[in-house]
């Protein structure tokens, strides 16, 4: 018998495909010493039984009690690292006037690195707790900021893809906070890019540098250049904002007589690891542009309700072969928790399919076709995310690493409404989805180590 590292006894769910969920009941997960699932055995399997006299009494099997249950861990495709320091505040302004009024002040703060730490280990730890295994970061435009995000990431063992963001043209951005110029910026994205893939080096969840040109509107051509030539020579992940709200698709096509999509493509920062945010205004030539490159959208649908002041059409994005992830889009969106956003996603999607305008008729009143299930809103935070990332993440499937999060739905302070216990398994999950807080995530995993635990500084 194969020699695993751990092995976790339990009822698990993960994505079948985008629309059903795999119920796998009492099953075993076995992991190398990677932190890989190397094996899963179905309780029918014949090696089952043998496995558990095998491994029962070894400090490395795990069993899940009675009320908890496996699920991957999330994926957040879209944090805005520093802006957890105005989460819940500052939504009443349009996207240009909250930069200029509230964000781009207080990212200027994080040229100070003791208040970075702060504010960084602190979301880090948060998002742990909140289920997120792996985040997709902006940090600022300070390199040494930017690459202590990365490290918080690495010691609390999350899996973080960080971005030194850049933003350097004078007629957007405050002289108090930007790139000096596009020379420095770009020496400064390859000296993060080259720390980061260092310190992956002693990472064994994996840590990766992001390139990431805050938007086209921050940019100037030659940064913009620049960056997608840093991109292909280091084959980095890529993440910006596309097409996010009227003010941002317009500027963007004043500037160049095109979509904001081609003139990400026409730099080279449209690839199979770009990850794009908000995306909501995309032309249908930019959908079948980001399905040919590989390119992904971090759907954020409760910063869209305030700044994108739209609802992404998802479902017919998603049917036309565009890879999708959900993001918190911290601060925009104030919830550090991707179930807040998994429902979000759903409610949205409906109310696009239903319409909203009482005035209309019902007939005229929606998009058809519009609306996601849970199953495909929980596809988005797990699978989805890691097939965006182009990652082995977000299954639980062999091959795929162990990042999870054990959930109690009998935690006393948040105890599920589940009164029969031969509830149906669907059920159970569906519940979960809706209403599961942190005080039920009681542990989580990432790359087959322990990071959170109910009662350890939780
Ligand atoms: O939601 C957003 N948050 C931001 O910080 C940002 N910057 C550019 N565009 C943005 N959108």
């Amino acid at each position: 018998m194969m020699n695993y590292s751990k092995v976790f006894q339990g009822t698990a769910f993960t994505s079948k495909s985008a629309k059903e969920i795999n119920i796998l009941k009492d099953y075993l997960f076995c992991l190398d010493d990677r932190g890989m699932i190397a094996k899963i055995v179905s309780p029918e399997d014949d090696d089952y039984n043998a496995m558990i006299q095998e491994y029962q009494d070894n400090d490395h099997f795990h069993r899940l009690k009675e009320g908890e249950y496996f699920l991957p861990g999330f994926i957040d495709l879209h944090i805005h690292a520093p802006q957890w320091a105005q989460s819940g505040t500052a939504l009443d302004l349009p996207l240009y006037d909250w930069l200029h009024t509230y964000t781009f002040p207080l990212e200027a703060k994080f040229a100070d690195r003791t208040f970075a730490r702060k504010v960084y280990e602190d979301l880090v730890h948060t998002l742990l707790k909140n289920g997120t295994t792996t985040g997709l970061y902006f940090a600022t435009v300070h390199k040494e900021a930017s690459y202590l995000l990365a490290e918080i990431c690495a010691d609390q063992g999350q899996r973080g893809l960080v971005g030194k963001v850049v933003a350097d043209d004078p007629q957007q951005n405050p002289d108090y906070y930007r790139d000096s110029d596009a020379a420095t910026a770009l020496a400064e994205t390859e000296e993060f890019i080259l720390d980061v893939k260092e310190l992956a080096k002693k990472t064994k969840q994996g840590v990766y540098p992001v390139v990431t040109p805050r938007f086209i509107p921050s940019c100037t051509d030659e940064a913009l250049q620049g960056l997608g030539e840093l991109a292909a020579k280091y084959d980095t992940h890529i993440q910006s904002h596309c097409s996010e709200s009227d003010w941002e698709h317009g500027h963007v096509k004043e500037r160049y007589h095109k979509t904001d999509a081609t003139a990400l493509n026409g730099f080279g920062l449209l690839q199979e690891k770009s990850i794009m945010a908000h995306s909501v205004f995309l032309e249908d030539n930019d959908v079948n542009l980001f399905a040919e490159t590989g390119t992904a959208i971090g759907h954020c649908p409760l910063s869209n309700a305030y700044f994108a002041n739209a609802v992404l059409p998802l479902a017919h994005f998603h049917s036309q072969g565009v890879d999708i992830g959900l993001g918190t889009d911290i601060s925009a969106g104030a919830a550090p928790s991707l179930y807040d956003n998994a429902k979000q996603a759903v409610v949205s999607s409906r109310m696009l399919e239903d319409g909203v305008d009482t005035s209309l008729s019902p007939e005229t009143r929606g998009v058809d076709g519009s609306r996601i299930t849970i199953n495909e809103a929980f596809y988005f935070a797990t699978a989805g995310g890691g097939k965006s990332l182009s990652l082995p993440i977000g299954l639980l499937e062999e091959n795929y690493a162990w990042d999870v999060q054990i959930v109690d739905i009998n935690a006393g302070a948040n105890k599920l409404p589940i009164f029969d216990e031969n509830e149906d398994l669907y059920d159970v999950f569906q519940k979960m989805m809706y209403l599961v807080k942190p005080d039920n995530i009681r542990e989580v995993w990432v790359q087959g180590e322990k990071v959170v635990s109910q009662g350890d500084g939780f």
